[in-house]
């Protein structure tokens, strides 16, 4: 079947009535009103420049007045934002009722200076239309036009005419179907995700508009749209909710930094900035994990919901009692401390129920009065409060009794309770008691500050329990950050504004000071563990831990989520083994799942291979249905293994001048990838690159395990060595199903090892 054929069979089975007609008339028909929403954008943004530049001149007045004309700046320079991210593709449909009116569907709303609607933004209830009508149920009705424009030019028109008669005449040419989406479909991939706002089918479309209370589960095979429609939803929730969620922001989880690059223009693309977006392993602020390969037996026991319990149980047993009295010395007079005082003053301090960091304070206050009543009783003076509080002043100062507090009660920080944990045996024992023996052993190593992403959950962890520290230097730390941060920040607005009015970065953060809701919601958020996001974005969610899914609920306490993922892509040895499991305990009841089921990735040649592979992890599951075919076949090539690294650099060569301007990906087992990065960059130079590199995406080629593959895509993959891709797979044959739907175009496995029987219906060379 040919590639057309498809597409309109999967996409049209409904066996639609609309006739697909083209006329070269209506390229030039429309031209002229996509030429007048760019006069309209470009006029909105000139008026916004001139009205930035006379806030910017105006100085002085009352407080009132300056903060009035900085939420005017804030505002307006939002808005240029918005303005300025849209010009690509403004307008993408066009809508033709039954009653005669026309409606023209863009990235954003626009209207004339008497309001009248000349564009309408495409989340807007009134654009449903142009992604849901059927020709079963047309409503109102009788063509949508999708309008392809390059630049500020018309390119093409692709109608879909719902009710023929009702058209007025000379509007019934010959087009063809979907030629937008194939289009997007079969363009060179360009390492950067695009946006689909003018392609978005009815299934994911409900997906997108779906309500924002509750956890929304998007399941789908790979390729599906998962990523890409949660994204939209994102905007769409945005434009929508926008009084709920611009104050509390949205976050998006994702895999890898690679994979966040992947993505952070899809969001711009239709004028949202606002958003967050983390990896699991940097939702601790302050703490880079390292990405450094952890064995998946230590990931296991990082990621168990049992750890929740041990980090409580770490954070209780460092609240101590002395094996038996302790002397102090404090000018010249011996003080003793019996274990049952120290006892009394902990059960007070944690019967505030409080966190550690905090009942500390009621800890020492009650471990110096003791102290103080002692020493006057020693002395014979009788005392009343207020010499209780000037000895307990002195004796804080004293150090032996700071040393003391400080063994009994330390003020602890994420960072110092984990690591004195994992170096310390007998802090394991004490904590650890619902582990294993060998389980423990895995959690062993030496005092160091290197975390890993499976550590950061139990940071996150360790924080809730201990709360912060009340530590003054550092308040005045955080306070002198702030103050450089909005210098900065005032510094990047003015660059970005390239207003030709001399403005003072200091004088601009001057007058933000005190301003701290002047720092957008996403830079605040970003900055602040406890932050609660309005909505919680989580992709690639089947590889999250029960450890990490406390953490990221924690980010979403009003439990407002989309859980975007794939149990069948389980790659991590902690992730996911069905959805129920993931949110049973944290949202009963309160979840709903939506399924996507076309794949608009991967063409059906090399879907039916991969149904091999998916067929082996679980035989019940149903692959999703590839809307097109190329008609190109997935090849195997054997090779001799002393020849492995010249064939391989043959190959990628060869596939990288078939992709012309598109990208290739090398997929190799995580045991390779460092020999056969540095041969193939010796062979290929600097057509190849790295996942680690900051481009990766932006060469030719790129090197990467399939892990760092995951939720990527390319025009040409090469899978090599499939067999020990298998065998050092966490989930089994996950890994490689992950690997061989990463094409857009060609699948091409490369072996020196026996191929596994799943793949066997590849072409052999
Ligand atoms: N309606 C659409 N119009 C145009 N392109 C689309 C559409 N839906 C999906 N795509 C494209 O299909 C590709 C796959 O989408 P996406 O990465 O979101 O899939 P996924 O389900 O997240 O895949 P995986 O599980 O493999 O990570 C992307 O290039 C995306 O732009």
């Amino acid at each position: 079947m040919n590639t057309e054929a498809n597409l309109s069979n999967r996409l049209s089975g409904d066996g639609v009535s609309h006739d697909h007609v083209r006329h070269d008339d209506a390229v030039a028909e429309e031209q002229p009103y996509i030429s007048r929403l760019y006069e309209r954008l470009d006029l909105l943004k000139a008026r916004l420049v001139d009205r930035l530049a006379s806030l910017y001149r105006e100085r002085g007045g009352t407080h009132q007045a300056v903060w009035d004309r900085e939420a005017f700046v804030a505002r307006d320079v939002e808005r240029l934002e918005r303005l300025g991210s849209v010009d690509r593709g403004l307008c993408f449909g066009r809508l033709d009722f039954r009653d005669g009116q026309t409606s023209y569907i863009g990235r954003i709303g626009l209207t004339d200076d008497d309001y009248e609607q000349l564009l309408i933004d495409w989340r807007a209830p009134a654009a449903e239309p142009f992604y849901r009508a059927t020709a079963a149920a047309p409503g109102d009705l009788v063509r949508r036009r999708h309008i392809q424009t390059k630049l500020r030019t018309v390119l093409a028109v692709d109608d879909e005419v719902f009710d023929l008669d009702a058209l007025p005449a000379g509007g019934q040419g010959t087009l063809r179907g979907e030629a937008a989406l194939l289009a997007s479909l079969t363009a060179h991939r360009t390492g950067r995700m695009s946006d689909i706002v003018a392609t978005i089918q009815a299934e994911q479309d409900r997906i997108i508009r779906s309500p924002l209370a509750g956890v929304l589960v998007v399941q789908g095979g790979p390729g599906t749209g998962k990523t890409v429609a949660a994204l939209h939803r994102a905007a769409y929730l945005l434009y929508t909710h926008r009084d709920r969620l611009s104050s509390n922001g949205v976050l998006v989880v994702g895999p890898n930094r690679t994979f966040l690059h992947y993505i952070d223009q899809v969001l711009p693309s239709l004028g949202e900035t606002g958003v967050v977006l983390s990896t699991v392993g940097e939702l601790v602020p302050g703490v880079e994990a390292v990405d450094d390969g952890e064995p998946d037996a230590v990931a296991v026991v990082k990621g168990d919901p049992r750890m929740a319990g041990v980090v409580a149980a770490a954070v209780r047993d460092r609240q101590r009692l002395p094996d038996g009295p302790v002397e102090l010395k404090i000018d010249g007079l011996e003080l003793r401390l019996e274990p049952a005082a120290v006892r009394a003053a902990r059960t007070r301090a944690r019967r505030a129920r409080r966190p550690h960091n905090v009942a500390r304070k009621v800890f020492v206050r009650e471990l110096l009065t003791h102290l103080a009543r002692e020493q006057a009783s020693r002395l014979g003076d009788s005392v009343d409060e207020e010499d209780l509080a000037e000895i307990r002043v002195d004796l804080a100062g004293e150090p032996p009794v700071a040393a003391l507090l400080d063994d009994l009660w330390p003020a602890l920080t994420p960072q110092r309770l984990l690591a004195d944990l994992f170096a310390s045996p007998r802090l394991l024992d004490a904590a650890a008691g619902a582990l294993t023996e060998p389980e423990k052993a895995l959690l062993l190593r030496d005092d160091t500050d290197v975390w890993t992403a499976a550590d950061v959950p139990l940071l996150d962890e360790a924080a809730e329990v201990l709360g912060e520290i009340d530590d003054p230097d550092e308040a005045a730390r955080l306070a002198r950050q702030r103050e450089q941060a909005e210098v900065q920040y005032a510094r990047d607005l003015l660059d970005e504004l390239e207003l030709d009015v001399p403005v003072d970065p200091e004088l601009v953060a001057a007058r933000y000071r005190g301003g701290e809701t002047r720092r957008s919601v996403a830079e605040r958020a970003g900055n602040d563990r406890t932050w609660s996001f309005g909505h919680v974005i989580v992709d690639e969610a089947q590889e999250l831990s029960p450890m990490a899914w406390r953490m990221v609920m924690r980010r979403a306490p009003g439990r407002s989520m989309t859980v975007v993922g794939d149990i069948a892509q389980t790659g991590a040895a902690a992730g996911a083994r069905s959805w129920a499991d993931v949110l049973e305990p944290h949202v009963p009841d309160r979840w709903r799942q939506e399924t996507l089921t076309v794949n608009y990735r991967t063409p059906s040649e090399v879907m039916d291979l991969a149904a091999e592979v998916l067929a082996l992890i679980d035989p019940r599951l149903k692959p999703p249905t590839s809307v097109r075919s190329t008609g190109e076949r997935p090849r195997a090539v054997w090779v001799e293994a002393e020849e492995l690294l010249p064939r391989l650099a043959q190959l990628v060569r060869a596939q990288i001048d078939a992709v012309g301007s598109g990208r290739v990906a090398v997929i190799v087992p995580h045991a390779r990838l460092d020999e056969l990065h540095s041969g193939l960059a010796g062979a290929l130079r600097d057509t190849i690159s790295r996942v680690s590199s900051a481009d990766a995406l932006d060469a030719p080629a790129t090197v990467l395990t399939v892990g760092q593959a995951k939720g990527l895509e390319f025009d040409a993959v090469l899978v090599v060595e499939p067999a020990e891709l298998l065998a050092e797979s966490a989930r089994g044959a996950t890994d490689l199903y992950v690997a061989v739907t990463r094409p857009t175009q060609r699948l091409v496995l490369v072996h020196t090892a026996p191929l596994p029987d799943m793949l066997a219906a590849a072409d052999r060379e």
